[in-house]
């Protein structure tokens, strides 16, 4: 044996050194041939490119440490790079690979949006969705021609070109389903020869055959395996379309994703199920039923083809036959599917909503322990989340016991039939039948041939049978499909009916400020906040009618006329910012604003704070990135300068750096919140800016701080506040009131009731408001001292009246007044006066009751006053200040003898 392999060796190796000298006598010759210069220029040559390929690899292999590094970079300051095509690279960590992946995001154009209207807003009217008008009016979810136009209308969003990348996905995935089809063919006709080979007792043939069976074993398993991925990756590929196409939409300079919640409503409260959850259902349910229905549609018509040639005519009519009475049979008693899907994808959400909400009011609720309330909230929903689950079960018991009967019972019994029609009647055979003659005629090989036959045309109808049951099954899912697809179509159509504002009315039916009402005009690019005859109107969701807050405003602010908005909660100063910044319709009138948002334009900071997830860095430079910082040239140096001027240098080394990454709404104080908000102010330097209440958490002095370096930074001040006394950092005063708390006003008044005032800070007008104020305060100051003397000699007289006791004269003593204290001093003569006055006991009874009536009143007085912790207002040199009550007039004024006036 050793000696034959060192044989085998030898012999190897000297077919290798041959090999080599054939090809090195070949190279030697034509060298041999060529010119010495040819020769050299060749060597040249390939010194050259085998260089220039070096120097290719390092600077590809720099390129990418670079842009690894970069990537690094980016994935921990939570930052992007602008592209010049308007595309977005952004990096994705990836959570087993050290190294980030990198992504390019290229923003749906305008056009396209355009392009797309036609198809979710105006549906077609043989589709049902609608009668052509918009907004299209909901359908029920079911198979039908809405939910064709959905599915096509929704592929052209998936799919967009025949040549993207989703196309080739689908292109290979179905060549994938059509070998496996092959294949299946190729199995049933080998399973038949193996069985056949047994029976024959033919082992050599046998043998072979099972070599060939794992052989194609090896090859279906992969194909199956490549099936299965390339599903995924299609539905991986369209939810990717779809998600960015919403996001493009969802959140864009039209402030959609604040419309659709606060305008139009036709999403409920929960945009986020939709576009997470209904979302990924639909792009896997259309992935997986383009296999579970591509795949079977393909098998029935070659197995059927097959059956037709080994079975004949008449079998492929049963078959047919077949079909149609399962599919009648079991559409008939299939229950709404598409429905079932459509009300379960929104009880969901309404369930995912309520835990959200209670994730982002944690703090709220924990301080008012409101964890037993917030519970039942949520197991109330839950609950009718499970009774919708346990009624869809229930449904479904009937259907799959009636669906299990006829695809495994029935089918498999007219299977026995259909393949026994070339044995009983080989006439109407077809193949099988013609070889069934042809056997009889040969002895012995007869029952082989109906073996195989039988063999190859069982495995081919269960091949049929299973084929079958999946677009059974189909059916099934293509309605639950139908249910994931009316929900993705709503999310889309609604979100183009508020981008595209398309509130069309029907003839008759336009509500007073309703969203078909809108008529006023926005002007961007105005250097300045300017209103003409706008009014205010809190809207309402679609269709009804908004609420008029103020019927006409006009007012104008110019560079360097700091604002104050005040007036009582409720009356409309936020509402205000709200049209200015786009939030609320301009329904009738002009708004004139600056264009950019942030530097060089107009900022707004609300009345709650918001902080973004990310770094600290972030939160200074929100909604900027920290590639945006980059491009406007501004460093962490300049950032740590502004964190001082907000009082928050001490941040950055408490958080330890600004790449640090927190949940900051949790992290920083109330106060802080706003000094934050006020550093981004300081960060963007707009020239406009609104403040709600954006100091109401600061103390006093720092406030001052804020407001002076904002002025400095040359910002217009716009600031909401119910706080009168912000007024002296301000030029004009924007008072909004009930119609009777505005007097003498020359503004507008509103239609609720509301009027306005605009004065300009330290005027004539203003002084003369204050000393007319100044006047009222002291009419009232008046009439307290009047009645301070009308309250000591109603003392006098019931001390009188106490003393003298007329009770005494009934035989029945009046019980002493308790809540006052008797002066003895002055008793005597007053006494002597009352007595003189002759007052009968009825009367001095009826006096004691008025004096403890006048008394209850006062006391409740004089305790608001104590709360408020305030006397009165007074106005000096046009600031409103407040003034503390004098503790020796809170005496005099009763505090001491239990009566206040
Ligand atoms: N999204 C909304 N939809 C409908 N009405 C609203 C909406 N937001 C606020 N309102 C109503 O509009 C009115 C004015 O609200 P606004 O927020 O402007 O009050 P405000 O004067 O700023 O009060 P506060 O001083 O309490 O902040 C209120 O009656 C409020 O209930």
């Amino acid at each position: 044996m050793a000696a034959q392999s060192t044989l085998r060796h030898t012999a190897a190796e000297e077919a290798i050194a041959a090999f080599i000298d054939k090809y090195t006598e070949i190279i030697r010759t034509k060298l041999r041939r060529t010119s010495r210069t040819a020769r050299l220029l060749s060597t040249l040559a390939l010194a050259t490119s085998i260089i220039l390929a070096g120097l290719c690899a390092r600077r590809r292999w720099k390129r990418k440490r670079a842009e690894r590094e970069q990537g690094q970079k980016l994935v921990r300051t939570n930052s992007w790079l602008h592209n010049s095509d308007g595309s977005r690279t952004i990096y994705v960590p990836y959570i087993n690979r050290d190294r980030p992946a990198k992504v390019v995001i290229h923003t749906t154009k305008p056009l396209t949006f355009q392009a797309h209207r036609r198809l979710f807003l105006n549906p077609p009217r043989v589709s049902g969705l609608g009668d052509g008008h918009v907004p299209p009016t909901q359908t029920k979810p079911g198979i039908n021609l809405a939910f064709l136009h959905q599915i096509l209308s929704l592929m052209s969003i998936m799919i967009p070109r025949w040549n993207s990348k989703e196309a080739v996905l689908l292109v290979s995935h179905s060549a994938f389903l059509m070998l496996r089809t092959y294949m299946s063919l190729v199995v049933a006709r080998l399973d038949g020869e193996i069985v056949r080979d047994l029976v024959a007792g033919n082992g050599k043939m046998f043998l072979w055959g099972l070599v060939k069976w794992l052989g194609l074993g090896g090859f279906a398993s992969y194909t199956n395996a490549m099936i299965k991925f390339l599903e995924c990756k299609v539905a991986i590929a369209f939810r990717t379309r779809l998600t960015r196409y919403v996001h493009d939409l969802y959140l864009n300079d039209n402030l959609n994703y604040y419309k659709i919640h606060n305008l139009d409503g036709g999403l409920g409260s929960a945009a986020d199920q939709f576009i997470t959850q209904d979302l990924s259902q639909f792009c896997d349910a259309t992935a997986s039923l383009y296999s579970a229905l591509g795949k079977p549609f393909v098998d029935i018509c070659v197995f059927n083809y097959q059956l037709y040639r080994s079975l004949g005519p008449l079998a492929l009519a049963g078959l047919v036959g077949s079909y149609w009475l399962s599919g009648t049979v079991m559409g008939k008693f299939s229950p709404p599917f598409a429905k079932m899907k459509a009300a379960e994808g929104k009880i969901e959400g309404d369930f995912r909503g309520l835990h959200a909400r209670l994730i982002a009011n944690a703090e709220e609720i924990a301080f008012y322990n409101g964890a037993e309330t917030e519970k039942s909230f949520l197991n109330r929903e839950f609950k009718a989340l499970r009774d919708w689950m346990d009624h869809v079960y229930r449904t479904r018991i009937r259907y799959n016991m009636l669906e299990d009967f006829i695809v495994k019972y029935s089918w498999s019994a007219s299977g026995y039939l259909l393949a026994s029609l070339p044995i009983f009647l080989p006439a109407w055979g077809g193949l099988g039948g013609k070889s069934e003659q042809a056997g009889r005629a040969v002895k012995g090989g007869r029952e082989r041939a109906r073996m195989k036959d039988f063999i190859t045309n069982k495995r081919l109808m269960l091949s049929l049978a299973d084929a079958g049951s999946r677009v059974m099954y189909s059916i099934k899912d293509l309605g639950e499909l139908a249910g994931y697809t009316s929900r993705v179509y709503t999310l889309i159509s609604t979100l183009h009916r508020v981008h595209a504002a398309a509130y069309h009315p029907k003839v008759g039916e336009d509500e007073l400020f309703s969203l078909s009402d809108v008529q006023g005009t926005t002007q961007l690019g105005f250097d300045g906040v300017r209103l003409e005859h706008v009014p205010i109107v809190a809207p309402s969701l679609w269709p009804q009618g908004g609420t008029e807050l103020i019927d006409s405003l006009s007012m104008i602010v110019r560079q360097g006329d700091h604002l104050l908005i005040s007036g009582a909660n409720g009356v409309g100063k936020s509402a205000i910012a709200r049209v200015i910044a786009g939030l609320w319709p301009v329904y009738r009138g002009l708004v004139s604003r600056p264009k950019a948002n942030g530097e060089d334009g107009i900022m707004f900071l609300p009345q709650r704070p918001y902080l973004s997830i990310g770094t600290l860095r972030d939160q200074v430079i929100y909604p900027d990135g920290e590639a945006d910082m980059r491009e406007k040239r501004k460093t962490d140096a300049h950032l740590r300068g502004v964190l001082d001027l907000a009082r928050l240098a001490y941040l950055p080394e408490r958080e330890g750096g600004w790449d640090t990454r927190k949940e900051w709404k949790d992290v920083l104080s109330g106060g802080e919140k706003q000094r934050m908000a006020i550093a981004r102010l300081l960060y963007h330097e707009p020239r406009y800016a609104f403040i709600d209440e954006g100091t109401s958490a600061v103390s006093s002095d720092v406030e001052g701080l804020l407001y002076d370096t904002c002025k400095k930074k040359g910002i217009t001040l716009i600031t909401i506040s119910t706080r009168a006394s912000l007024k002296k950092y301000h030029t004009y005063h924007l008072i909004l009131a009930e119609a009777e708390q505005l007097n003498g006003s020359d503004g507008g008044s509103g239609g609720g009731g509301v009027r306005w005032e605009l004065q300009r800070v330290g005027t004539e007008t203003e002084k003369m408001h204050a000393r007319r104020e100044l006047e009222e305060l002291r009419e009232k100051l008046a009439q307290v001292e009047t009645w301070k003397a009308r309250h000591a000699e109603i003392e006098r007289e019931l001390g009188k009246v106490w003393v003298e006791g007329a009770g005494e004269e009934e035989g029945q003593p009046l019980p002493p007044p308790t809540a006052y204290v008797v002066d003895d001093d002055d008793d005597d003569g007053e006494r002597g006066e009352s007595m003189g006055k002759g007052v009968g006991v009825e009367e001095q009874q009826q006096q004691q009751h008025e004096t403890e009536v006048e008394r209850t009143d006062d006391e409740a007085d004089y305790q608001e006053a104590q709360e408020m912790g305030v006397d009165e207002t007074e106005t000096e040199g046009g600031t409103l200040v407040t003034a503390e009550v004098d503790e020796d007039e809170k005496s005099a004024a009763g505090e001491g003898s239990g009566v206040v006036v």
